[in-house]
């Protein structure tokens, strides 16, 4: 798919458990950033008048685009349901787990919303030694690819994968497939807990539509600035 503008491609995880400090990163970054993604950590977060759900109303109220990353995997009945509840929110973007079923009954919960789904093919911080100890007999290279055709044909809208695997994935898959790419890291960045990171510039030119970005921008000293120079390098790379 293409996305219009180069700074829209940016998504900001606020990955912050206090509503009030996610509140004062969008204030700083003001009118920089068009797409935010709350997660897990911001949704439970906050007292039960005050949380990320709330947050998420009142960014899109402002005309910012929501991707709600709670990472649904549980029994079809349930992630139908859940995924029914969630379309209703009116936000943009819902990952679920790429699993089958998972991602079978996230489709039938989603019918007739606008509500996109993304499929986490394999998370970021997981390389093939995280998924052997885990009990797979694939390693990342062959189960993101494996995953995603599974995904496409029960007719998911995107991929959460590394940009290690964006290009192979965009030529198999085509323009159409939202591609969204975490472990980014501006040259030099500290990985942390992330596996396969890559810069914004190599995430733009395998495919990726999106990147999704926490802590280079969170706990920049100057996260505005930080923003605008991921943007930039969007914006310059070749994609
Ligand atoms: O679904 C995601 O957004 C996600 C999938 C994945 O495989 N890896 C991954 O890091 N993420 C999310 O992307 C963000 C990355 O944060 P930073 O590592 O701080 O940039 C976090 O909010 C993660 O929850």
């Amino acid at each position: 798919m293409s996305v219009s503008k180069p700074s829209d491609r940016l998504i900001v995880a606020l990955d912050f458990s206090d509503v009030a400090q996610a509140r004062a990163l969008v204030a700083a970054l003001g009118d920089s950033v068009s797409f935010y993604k709350i997660g897990m950590e911001l949704a439970y977060g906050g007292s039960s008048a005050d949380n990320g759900f709330a947050l998420a109303d009142e960014l899109a109220a402002k005309g910012k685009k929501i991707f709600l990353d709670l990472k649904l995997h549980d029994i079809p009945n349930t992630v139908q349901r859940a995924t029914a509840q969630i379309a209703r929110r009116g936000v943009d973007f819902l990952t679920v787990h790429a699993f089958p079923q998972t991602m079978a009954a996230a489709k039938a919960g989603a019918a007739g919303s606008h509500l996109k789904l993304l499929a986490v093919t394999v998370l970021t911080s997981y390389d093939d030694d995280d998924l052997a100890a885990a009990g797979y007999r694939f390693p990342v290279r062959d189960l993101v690819p494996h995953r995603a055709q599974q995904a496409v044909a029960l007719g998911i809208d995107g991929l959460v994968a590394a940009a290690s695997e964006a290009a192979e994935l965009r030529r198999a898959l085509g323009p159409e497939i939202i591609l969204v790419t975490p472990g980014i890291r501006p040259a030099g960045g500290a990985a942390g807990d992330q596996k396969r990171v890559a810069t914004p510039a190599a995430a733009i030119a395998a495919g990726a539509d999106y990147l999704v970005v926490g802590r280079p921008i969170t706990e920049a000293a100057d996260p505005r600035a930080a923003a605008e120079a991921i943007q930039h390098e969007i914006a310059t790379a070749r994609g």
